[in-house]
């Protein structure tokens, strides 16, 4: 295993990354390191990792590994950020490119404008496959908390979310509660966690706390939870733009089993390479 790795950094709405091009550079990290690495102090600092490899399936595969070093299957700020990255590296000159997540294959596409859009696929509302403990399938639930009853919608995006409408999204208890959602018991596979504060039909604020993360400063999957919940319920209509403390999202959805269309910037920071053996 190479101990010398060079790494591309890039943003998204300011959900950040750490790009490694595991194609011309195979490499396996351990949560362990993926964890050093993300440290903001005394490594790279980064929301997510990214990792790009070959597929059989589609031209790209890539992984993702949160903070914590987890390993999950779909980040929508981190798939736009990943045609800019393949685009830029020459590893295609395709606009618009298919790649395999663990969660399916999803499309971005490079705009003539500089934005990406991405196909995220059809939202899942059943139970099981979020996964959350109900009984049957509903546009919000009632879940206690410390004693205490919130109403949430729960949406897979091919990653879990519950999504809390908020009166103020500055002031909502978004570490605390965040949290505290993140490991409830009827999220067996923990959960991100968005307060949308509804501006009017097409438009609303969003914090997330990410599952494995924490509060990021957006959240691509959790743009299109928070949007495809309020369409589902009839608060919103497509499309909805979303804004994070980051920037801004726009998210389109035309219903049930049709696919959700999310546009936003992807943008590289710097690039460099990093010494495993030092961190
Ligand atoms: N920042 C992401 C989501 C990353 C994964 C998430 N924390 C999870 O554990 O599911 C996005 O932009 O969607």
């Amino acid at each position: 295993m190479a101990k010398t790795i060079k790494f591309t950094k890039m943003q998204g709405a300011g959900n950040d990354f750490m790009v490694i091009d595991g194609v011309t550079q195979p490499i396996s990290l351990s949560a362990d390191t993926i964890k050093k690495l993300a440290n903001r102090q005394f490594g790279i600092g980064f929301d997510q990792l990214l990792l790009v490899e070959s597929s059989a399936v589609a031209d790209f595969k890539y992984r993702i590994f949160n903070a914590d070093g987890s390993e999950v299957s779909q980040c929508g700020n981190g798939a736009r950020c990943f045609v800019r990255f393949v685009v830029d590296q020459g590893l295609t000159h395709q606009r618009e490119i298919s790649v395999e997540t663990a969660s399916g294959i999803i499309t971005p596409k490079l705009e003539a404008h500089g934005l990406v859009t991405v196909n995220m696929g059809a939202p899942r509302f059943k139970p099981d496959a979020i996964p959350f403990v109900a009984e049957s399938a509903a546009n919000s639930y009632v879940l206690e908390v410390n004693n205490q009853a919130h109403n949430i919608a729960a949406v897979s995006m091919g990653n879990p979310h519950a999504v809390l409408i908020v009166d103020d999204v500055e002031t909502a208890p978004v570490q605390s509660l965040g949290a505290a959602i993140e490991y409830h018991p009827r999220f067996p596979e923990r959960v991100n966690v968005g307060f949308m504060q509804i501006m009017n039909e097409h438009h609303i604020k969003l914090r997330v706390f990410e599952r494995g993360s924490g509060e990021t400063l957006a959240c691509g999957t959790g743009a299109c939870a928070a949007a495809v919940s309020g369409i589902q319920s009839g608060r919103l209509s497509s499309p909805v733009k979303v804004s994070a403390r980051g920037g801004e999202l726009s998210i389109a959805w035309q219903g049930t089993d049709t696919p959700v269309m999310m546009t936003g910037p992807a943008v590289t920071v710097f690039t460099g390479e990093i010494d495993l053996d030092a961190i």
